[in-house]
């Protein structure tokens, strides 16, 4: 295979697998199934796992390369440019970073031959609130044992490797903190781990193709080479574990983006194409505002999720800076779900049929002002970081 080696040649990359991509998006979508054929297509085109170093079977490619690519790839195929986001962000970086010389081994292969792992965190009583996690890993001979429930898991089903957030025991059941726990449910290869189950799928408004589901752990044991421990320990796990998570961040506002992106596009040609009152819509001056907007609001969103992509968090991490990854993704996806429904109105009742992808894509841009930190959880990141205070949400946090 040969890897590209500029921002150039990835967007070029990107651009060709896009082309393919585009005609086959209705089908995933409409059959809710996920989209095996354009894993063969990324894996061989060398993005899935673009990211990881070389030295374990990646590019080393950077974050603004990843966004780039995950960009061309949204415009066509929203569900695809989140596989390549999970594929080199989010859980994989956190073991890239975090990790062993034997869990990134271990782990590498596996991103590299196409699997999208799946990070857990979110539970039925924790989504924002994501510290105050139930699921357990109790402390035994030899490893963790993991009991507790995540929900609105992407990938559940489909994902060999998972990384599940989950709050530390030590034998005695005195709390640690908060640490990374590598579950690779892989049966084909004798890793089947009793207890661990796929409970049920939600039926999602958009993104159809991708399992969203709720996750059930019990009793499942992880051996200690499969436990992630966070450099500043599991009292400061979290905190670790979300530093990473902000390249996931800034990989959802990135496809959030590029549905934008994609949909002025498709506005832009439908204007210069349909007539109406015997003159093309793109001599309608309301019209032409709205298009102008939406154009200032994706390059806008451009340029915050690539200076956010180039960014450092504390002490060199290798990670994007915490408010950036939040101030990017917070424009970006209230942003694009405004575009999006602006190039929709642009069509007419074309838009709200499928002949078009305007109403697939405006259900699918719709998740990224939730999923990976909602709106108003991102605002109180920003607003933190502007004031330098802490601000906490509990009653007594003060
Ligand atoms: C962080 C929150 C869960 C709020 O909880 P708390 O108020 O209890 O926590 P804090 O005191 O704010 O933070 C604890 C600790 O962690 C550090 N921290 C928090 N966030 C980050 C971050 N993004 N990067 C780096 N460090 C972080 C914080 O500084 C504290 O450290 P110190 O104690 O100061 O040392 C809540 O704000 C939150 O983020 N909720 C959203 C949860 C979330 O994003 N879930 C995503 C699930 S995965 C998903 O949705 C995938 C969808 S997608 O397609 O990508
Ligand atoms: C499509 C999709 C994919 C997802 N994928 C994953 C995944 O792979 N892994 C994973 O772990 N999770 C995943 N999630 C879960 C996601 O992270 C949570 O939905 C999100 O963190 C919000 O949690 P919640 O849904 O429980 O909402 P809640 O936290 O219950 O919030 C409900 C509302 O209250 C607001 N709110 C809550 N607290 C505050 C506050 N302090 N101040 C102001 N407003 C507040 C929220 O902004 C929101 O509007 C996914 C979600 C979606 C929709």
């Amino acid at each position: 295979m040969k890897h590209a080696s500029s921002s150039d040649s990835y967007r070029a990359i990107a651009q060709d697998l896009a082309a393919k991509f585009a005609p086959r998006a209705a089908k995933w979508d409409q059959e809710r199934i996920y989209c095996w054929d354009n894993i063969t297509d990324l894996t061989n085109a060398g993005l899935m796992g673009m990211s990881l170093p070389t030295r374990y079977g990646g590019q080393g490619a950077s974050w603004l390369d990843t966004v780039i690519v995950v960009e061309e790839l949204a415009k066509a195929c929203t569900l695809t440019a989140r596989i390549v986001v999970e594929a080199n962000m989010g859980g994989i970086s956190a073991i890239m970073a975090y990790g062993t010389e034997a869990q990134k081994e271990f782990v590498a292969p596996y991103v590299l031959a196409g699997d999208k792992p799946a990070i857990c965190i979110s539970e039925p009583d924790a989504g924002s609130a994501a510290t105050q996690m139930t699921t357990t890993a109790q402390r035994v001979d030899g490893g963790y044992v993991l009991n507790g429930t995540k929900h609105w898991i992407t990938g559940g089903g489909v994902s060999k490797l998972h990384l599940v957030f989950a709050r530390v025991l030590d034998e005695a059941g005195e709390e640690q903190g908060i640490g990374g726990f590598i579950l690779c449910q892989d049966p084909d290869n004798g890793m089947d781990h009793t207890g661990f189950t796929v409970v049920s799928r939600e039926r999602t408004m958009g993104l159809c193709g991708m399992p969203e589901t709720t996750l059930a752990f019990k009793d499942v044991f992880i051996k200690d080479a499969h436990v992630l421990r966070p450099p500043s320990g599991f009292k400061r796990g979290f905190a670790d574990l979300m530093n990473a998570y902000n390249s996931q961040r800034v990989g959802a506002g990135t496809i959030a983006m590029g549905v934008a992106a994609g949909a002025l596009e498709h506005a832009k040609r439908y204007l210069l194409e349909r007539e109406q009152f015997g003159r093309p819509l793109a001599e309608f001056q309301g019209l032409q505002w709205m298009l102008a907007d939406m154009d200032t609001s994706v390059h806008a969103s451009r340029l915050m999720l690539h200076e956010a992509a180039q960014s450092r968090g504390p002490n060199g991490s290798s990670f994007p800076d915490i408010a950036m990854a939040a101030r990017a993704k917070l424009f970006a996806s209230e942003a694009a779900i405004k575009v999006v429904n602006d190039a929709l109105q642009m069509f007419g009742a074309r838009g709200y049929g499928s002949e078009e992808p305007l109403e697939r894509m405006y259900r699918d841009v719709r998740m990224f002002t939730i999923g990976g930190g909602t709106a108003q959880i991102l605002r109180t990141q920003v607003a933190g970081s502007i004031l330098g205070i802490r601000t906490p949400q509990t009653r007594g946090g003060y």
